[in-house]
């Protein structure tokens, strides 16, 4: 094997060593060896290449630059407080106390500053020439502060799926630009692997059912929906962040407190009317092409909700519990390997803040609120989530 080959250079030649050489075989044995080197480096290049997507999601395997083998470490110490709420997997190492590990740097709001960039992993952009653009197969399309971002970044994960980081908000805002606009938004697929995106406000999108059912009626569509009281706090946490000034939640919330009438115009509730906006989405898509996750489940048992995801999307069952470990300075589930860089990773601060505390009298009346829609989605959808 060491022996050098007469002819042209192959991807296995190696220095001629200062040991006297052996007299040149004759022509057919060369002829055949350098044939047999042919076939060694076509079975290299596709053992790379069938590698750029398992390897990357195999938490055992150690990537090209995918740093020191965190995820073997011991768990890390838990200084900051109770166990983790669930029995996740032992906890890589992590590098600074403070969550140093978070590797979502952007703390504007992700509708400005994508939290989570293209980030290929060094594997895929050796091969970022090859495949081609396709428009999404599936569509993780609401609700906003559901948990969408933690859903698409665990996908992320499967080496059958490549996602857009950004959200493209093409059927709402973008529409006009046409499909090759959007289509040229998206990553690289290999045959077999499926585009992704996500986009929150397509759920109250009066447009976007019709809009995505014209581009293709296939299309799969996910919905993470989370207790629409707790979403709409979240909501409001978020514009609070940027508006500091705004008035109280209590105040947003109602035409008339003592009334008891909740203003259904503030956008921070509609949007918790998951049953109305369904309905639209119904018109155009069958339910069987719909998937409903559990925001709540995703942060109890990311790996539970991310089985039935893989299932509905036709993928392999490959992330599992092994992908997840909870973090105890973020309050949350975190991936051990990113997609991207195979270092640990949890979502960025505007994932997970603190929420300001609200009148327990106001949360009950908007639960009282939400208590009919609630039901009528359980009804639609089929399932109970427990939000009463
Ligand atoms: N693993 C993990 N890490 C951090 N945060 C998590 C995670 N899983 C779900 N969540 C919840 O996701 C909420 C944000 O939802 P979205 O990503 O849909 O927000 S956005 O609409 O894209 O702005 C965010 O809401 P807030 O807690 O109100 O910040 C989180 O509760």
């Amino acid at each position: 094997m060491g022996q050098r080959l007469s002819g042209g250079r192959s991807c296995l030649d190696v220095p001629g060593r200062l040991l006297p050489q052996p007299p040149p075989p004759p022509p057919p044995v060369r002829r055949r060896l350098a044939l047999l080197f042919a076939m060694l480096c076509v079975w290299l290049y596709l053992l790379v290449y069938s590698c750029a997507g398992s390897c990357a999601a195999a938490p055992g395997l150690l990537l090209l630059g995918s740093g020191s083998g965190a995820a073997h470490a011991p768990p890390a110490p838990g200084p900051d407080g109770p166990p983790p709420r669930l029995p996740f997997p032992a906890a890589p190492a992590t590098q600074s106390a403070a969550g140093g590990e978070v590797a979502e740097g952007a703390t504007s709001q992700e509708e400005q500053s994508p939290e989570t960039p293209d980030s290929p992993s060094p594997i895929s952009s050796f091969f970022s020439g090859s495949g081609s653009k396709q428009l999404p197969q599936a569509i993780i399309i609401g609700v906003k502060k559901g948990g969408t971002r933690a859903l698409l970044e665990f996908l992320r994960v499967h080496p059958d799926v490549r996602a857009v980081g950004a959200e493209p908000h093409f059927f709402d805002r973008s529409y006009d630009k046409g499909l090759a606009w959007y289509r040229d938004l998206m990553p690289r697929t290999l045959e077999g692997q499926i585009t992704m995106e996500k986009t929150p406000s397509y759920f109250v999108t009066r447009e976007a059912p019709a809009r995505i059912s014209a581009m293709s009626k296939d299309t799969k569509l996910l919905v993470v929906v989370r207790d629409p009281v707790t979403r709409a706090v979240s909501d409001y946490t978020q514009t609070l962040s940027k508006r500091p000034d705004i008035p109280s939640f209590e105040s947003l919330a109602f035409r008339n407190r003592s009334a008891g009438l909740v203003d259904r115009s503030w956008s921070a509730i509609q949007i918790g009317l998951y049953a109305e906006h369904l309905e639209r989405w119904l018109r155009h898509f069958p339910a069987r092409q719909m998937l409903f996750v559990s925001g709540e489940r995703l942060v109890r048992d990311p790996a539970g909700e991310l089985g039935r995801v893989q299932d509905f999307l036709g993928l392999k069952r490959i992330i599992s519990d092994k992908h997840f470990y909870f973090n105890q300075t973020k309050g949350f589930p975190c991936l051990k390997k990113a997609e991207g860089s195979g270092r640990p990773h949890c979502l960025g601060k505007t994932k997970g803040r603190p929420h300001p505390e609200i009148d327990a009298q106001v949360l009950r009346q908007l639960r009282d609120f939400y208590r009919p829609f609630n039901r009528k989605f359980y009804q639609m959808t089929g399932h109970d989530f427990g939000w009463d």
